[in-house]
């Protein structure tokens, strides 16, 4: 993705995303202009990516403010509570979306006793949006120089599904350390996995690399293996939805076979993620809420059915990895390793 292509932004009263259902082929941009447009951005995946959903639903909070009928400050708090519900409810693995809600909610019942007026409050808001959209993007800088050296000499990189710049506020997060790898005059080649049933990794992680002139193969999911032990693969590295207390990490479906497979031929594991995205008060990945998704999904690609008419398909849309099967987490304060309680409570507190 070049610089200057944003996924999500603020702009005249609305919030504003580059359509990811129409990439590659159409660059559309969709308006939000009410948090029911918000919400269902969200959910059908019209913007998706962890840290990306969370700015968006930072701005749909701002929005629910600035939008609000109520004449009083505690009424508008009210009005938060509920739209916090609305929002988070959209998709509930990417903790992400509840972690941006919460720091908007969280803000405003703060300044609610400073502020006079629910306009001041809504105003407050929408600067806390620009915030988080700006340290998410600060956070994928900082985890490309901590996740760069982290890439072995060969430079083959398989990743999976899309945790790059369209999943963020830019740069991305398992991109970025390819990204930064890159920039600073490194031969990186990356495996992309197509990412079946919603195609991220062939629509968007291909088009972002081959954007930024990063040497790219895609291949299909189940070639991955194929590929590690010919001996064309030198590391995994994956964005995550949820990071638990003990390690474990919920990312898109798939991650869990290309995490074992990684292990089978002793090929480093990398989770690259923003520290918004670790959630200390779950202790193990068992607890994780996965987002099933509908049938239709799998049984058709790009609108056509693929499938026999009446039969039915499973869609859970995430897997849980391990942390055992993890070699480090990339955040952008440091790379964590295991044992991961100790290390993932100091960077996500911020020592
Ligand atoms: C930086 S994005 C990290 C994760 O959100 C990403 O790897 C992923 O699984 C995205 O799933 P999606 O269903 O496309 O929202």
């Amino acid at each position: 993705m070049s610089e200057e292509l944003r996924t999500v932004w603020w702009e005249a009263d609305a919030v504003c995303l580059i359509d990811q259902l129409l990439l590659p082929h159409e660059q559309v941009v969709v308006r939000c202009t009410t948090p029911e447009l918000v919400a269902h951005a969200i959910k059908s995946m019209q913007v998706r990516g962890a840290p990306a959903i969370g700015c968006t639903a930072a701005y749909g909070m701002a929005l629910i403010a600035l939008q609000s009928q109520a004449e009083t400050v505690p009424a508008l708090l009210a009005d938060l509570e509920a739209g916090k519900v609305m929002l988070d409810s959209q998709r509930p693995t990417a903790v992400n979306l509840a972690w941006a809600t919460d720091r908007l909610l969280t803000k405003a019942r703060q300044l609610s006793a400073e502020v006079a007026t629910p306009q001041a409050l809504a105003a407050a808001l929408l600067d806390e949006g620009h915030a988080v959209l700006n340290e998410d993007l600060a956070m994928c800088h900082a985890i490309g120089d901590h996740g760069a050296p982290l890439i072995p000499a060969g430079g083959r990189v398989l990743t999976h599904c899309n945790a790059g710049g369209l999943a963020t506020a830019g740069y991305g997060t398992a991109l970025a350390p390819m990204r930064t790898a890159f920039a600073q005059g490194r031969n990186i080649h990356v495996w992309v996995d197509e990412t079946r049933p919603f195609l991220q990794g062939a629509r968007l992680t291909a088009w972002e690399l081959h954007q930024a002139g990063i040497s790219l193969t895609l291949i299909t999911d189940n070639m991955a293996g194929y590929m590690m032990k010919s001996g064309k693969v030198d590391c995994v590295i994956v964005g995550a939805d949820r990071i638990v207390a003990n390690g474990d990490t919920a990312n898109k479906i798939g991650t869990y076979s290309l995490a074992i497979l990684a292990r089978a031929h002793n090929i480093p594991f990398y989770i690259a993620a923003p520290t918004s995205t670790i959630d200390l008060t779950m202790e193990h990945g068992d607890l994780i809420p996965i987002e099933e998704r509908s049938e239709e999904e799998v049984t058709h690609l790009g609108g056509r059915m693929i499938a026999p008419v009446g039969v039915r398909a499973a869609h859970p849309a995430f897997d849980v990895t391990p942390a055992e099967l993890i070699t480090g987490i990339i955040t952008e304060r440091g790379v964590v390793t295991a044992p991961f309680a100790e290390g993932l409570r100091r960077v996500k507190e911020g020592a």
